[in-house]
């Protein structure tokens, strides 16, 4: 077997890589370089996507989703976690409980199986609590085929066909070696033994069944296109299958009786970088095969019953593909991986009643989550520079495992699974707050290419069909709020008339009801002064009645009945209050005659005193007068000898000029 180190493929390797948009920006090798391809943006973040399962109960009890990325909580009156209890979580993007597994794929992971053809490493993880749909997001079922089944089904169509038997391999190490025929036919045995001897061989035929099914589901997805020349290129795939159980690691593609006692694999550590030591990788040529090893890799799949979930899987898989390019007239070679990581269930022991073996595996499980919290919460900390402090990876086998890719070599996406029931309510609470904290963690790295292939498949159908479908979808939208603005604004516009005819009418009524009541209140007045006048002619009456005592009773009894059908409403009795009433009023008259009497003295003597006062000053005018006219002679007298004498001065000044012109002549 000939190892090929060193000789990564790059721009002059592979003349077809050289003629895209990016040149020949091709990085060499592992080494972190900038040059990346990744078509994400913020690469140098934990994309966290929420999926909510589809229950049977309505949501909008517990959970409200705002908006694609934010999600409040409700937390019911008996939640254990209230105290601490953070309510809104934020996310790259929710998918609530109509979201489909086509939806999820098209906006999370077909991108990023473009980007790992390209050259980009990728993760992709599924945590929640047991039950919540991890793994039915990640695998799906034949009916709703899963993320991986699709990544598959859109790699295999977008790729060209793959060679029946694989040239290069690649190693745990991130390197290639040729095969020798025999070591060619060493892989085809080792495809051969899974897929068609193994004792999964009794359920092949249903899986080849389910893959079809699923196939045909996907046929009408559009794929991307390589329109470049790829003869010269050699590809291949690979698949590898582990698990960590109990915080070891199994390989899941070993071909074993069942009774054998399986083999745990160690971790190795090549420039930094933590491998599974051993781990079985097998060629696969097509879809179908790489789902047949999936189904294998998941039927040995340690499963578990527990109190929530009889399929409950107690165990974190990690099934990666690895995409190998290479060209045997160069020997340049490049691997690519993708990594699908479904975690165990997140479950408290409380919660799942565990005893023994299963209390053990739950606190094996919440080690590492607890690990992989800490690790990515310092990350967090570190504000994009985790090289600055002691990260706490290799406490745990998944975080070892992931460590580069938490450290933002390698692009990595979560997809939080939760169930909106009742009961999981304080259990999901958990799973948020850690998916809080993962969407926060930014790393200040950018993921590594190990080569670019984005010329390769630069005219990607499929994903211009996105865009197109998105353009398409926010074309939509502005033609709905267009529309929509259009209504608004005719409605204001109604509004607007309908506010005038309405004042109009308001205004109109107003002045209606202001007539009506002064009308009313005249009339009232009217009434009244007839009442008062009324009354004063009543009084009159009584008063003559009273001081006419030769009335004979009959007149009185007259003037009494006039008096009642008058006032109907005045009793007899009240009459006497009148009388006293009148005999007061009386009194004060008479007062008032005497002051009035005295008053017109006063007048009389002012008048008097006016009178002389007048005769004096028409006197003093007189006077005034005479004195004015006195001083009005003076004056004009004075003005006269003034006139006399400006005269002589003229004619003295005229006789001095003559005076003294003669003199100077
Ligand atoms: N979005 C969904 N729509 C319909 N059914 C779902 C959905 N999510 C999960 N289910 C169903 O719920 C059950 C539990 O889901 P699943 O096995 O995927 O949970 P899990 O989180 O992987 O659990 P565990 O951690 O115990 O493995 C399955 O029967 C699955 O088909």
């Amino acid at each position: 077997m000939e190892r090929r180190a060193n000789s990564k493929l790059h721009a002059c390797d592979l003349s077809i890589l050289t003629c895209g948009p990016y040149g020949n920006n091709i990085p060499n090798g592992v080494q972190h370089s900038s040059s990346s391809t990744c078509i994400e943006q913020n690469k140098n973040q934990i994309h966290v996507y929420l999926r909510v399962k589809k229950i049977d109960a309505a949501i909008e009890e517990l959970y409200d989703i705002c908006d694609d990325n934010t999600l409040i909580c409700k937390p019911p009156a008996d939640a254990h976690c209230m105290r601490r209890l953070k309510k809104v979580f934020k996310f790259s993007k929710i998918f609530g409980p109509d979201a489909n597994q086509s939806d999820i794929f098209n906006n999370i992971v077909k991108r990023k199986v473009l980007s790992f053809i390209n050259g980009s490493n990728c993760n992709l993880l599924t945590y929640g609590v047991s039950a919540s749909g991890k793994t039915y997001t990640i695998v799906g079922t034949p009916d709703q085929p899963g993320l991986i089944p699709r990544a598959l089904e859109y790699l295999f169509r977008t790729l060209p066909p793959l060679p029946e038997v694989p040239h290069v391999k690649p190693t745990a190490l991130g390197e290639t070696i040729y095969l020798s025929d025999s070591q060619k036919q060493v892989e085809k045995d080792a495809n051969h033994v899974l897929l068609t001897i193994s004792a999964f061989n009794s359920y092949r035929k249903q899986h080849i069944q389910t893959y079809r099914v699923m196939q045909e589901r996907l046929s009408d997805e559009p794929v991307a296109e390589i329109l470049s020349d790829a003869t010269n290129i050699s590809l291949g795939v690979w698949v590898s299958f582990a698990e960590i159980y109990n915080e070891c690691i199994y390989d899941l593609l070993i071909f074993k009786p069942t009774a054998q006692k399986r083999k745990r694999l160690a971790l190795g550590y090549y420039k930094g970088d933590a491998y599974i030591k051993d781990l079985t990788s097998i060629y696969v040529k097509s879809s179908s095969q790489a789902y047949q090893i999936l189904q294998y890799g998941l039927h040995k799949l340690k499963y578990a019953a527990t109190s929530l979930n009889d399929h409950s899987s107690r165990s974190h898989f990690i099934f990666t593909l690895k995409l190998v390019f290479s060209s045997s007239a160069q020997e340049a070679y490049s691997v690519n991986t993708f990594t699908f990581c479904d975690l165990a269930g997140s479950e408290r022991f409380k919660k799942t009643q565990n005893l023994g073996i299963r209390l053990n595996e739950s606190a094996k499980i919440n080690t590492s989550f607890a690990v992989l919290g800490r690790c990515i919460e310092l990350i967090r900390k570190s504000k994009g520079c985790p090289s600055s402090i002691v990260i706490p990876f290799r406490e745990s086998k998944l975080t070892q495992i992931l460590q580069k890719a938490l450290l933002g070599y390698e692009t990595i996406s979560m997809i939080i699974n939760i169930s909106p029931a009742k009961d999981m309510f304080d259990e999901t609470q958990h799973v948020l707050h850690f998916s809080a904290i993962a969407k926060d963690a930014k790393i200040d790295q950018q993921p590594i290419a190990t080569t670019t292939f984005s010329d390769y498949i630069e005219n990607d159908n499929s994903f211009s069909a996105i865009m197109l479908e998105e353009e398409a979808l926010q074309n939509s939208r502005i033609d709905e709020l267009e529309t929509r603005i259009a209504e608004l604004i005719e409605n204001i516009e109604q509004q607007k008339v309908h506010n005038k005819e309405e004042r109009e009418y308001i205004m109109a009524t107003y002045k209606k009801h202001l007539a009506a009541a002064h009308e009313y209140w005249e009339n009232r007045c009217r009434k009244l002064e007839q009442i008062v006048d009324m009354n004063r002619l009543d009084r009159k009456k009584i008063t003559t009645i009273n001081l006419d005592s030769s009335l004979s009773s009959d007149e009185e009894n007259k003037n009494q009945a006039y008096f009642d059908k008058k006032n109907p409403n005045i009793s007899r009795s009240s009459l006497a209050d009148l009388q006293g009433e009148l005999v007061e009023l009386k009194r004060q008259h008479r007062m008032k005659d005497a002051e009035i009497d005295q008053l017109l003295i006063d007048k009389s003597d002012l008048e008097k005193a006016i009178k002389d006062t007048k005769a004096a000053h028409a006197n003093l005018e007189m006077e005034c007068k005479a004195v004015i006219k006195n001083l009005q002679n003076e004056v004009d007298n004075r003005q006269n000898i003034i006139n006399t004498l400006s005269f002589t001065y003229e004619n003295y000044s005229i006789w001095v000029d003559d005076e003294y012109e003669q003199i100077l002549k």
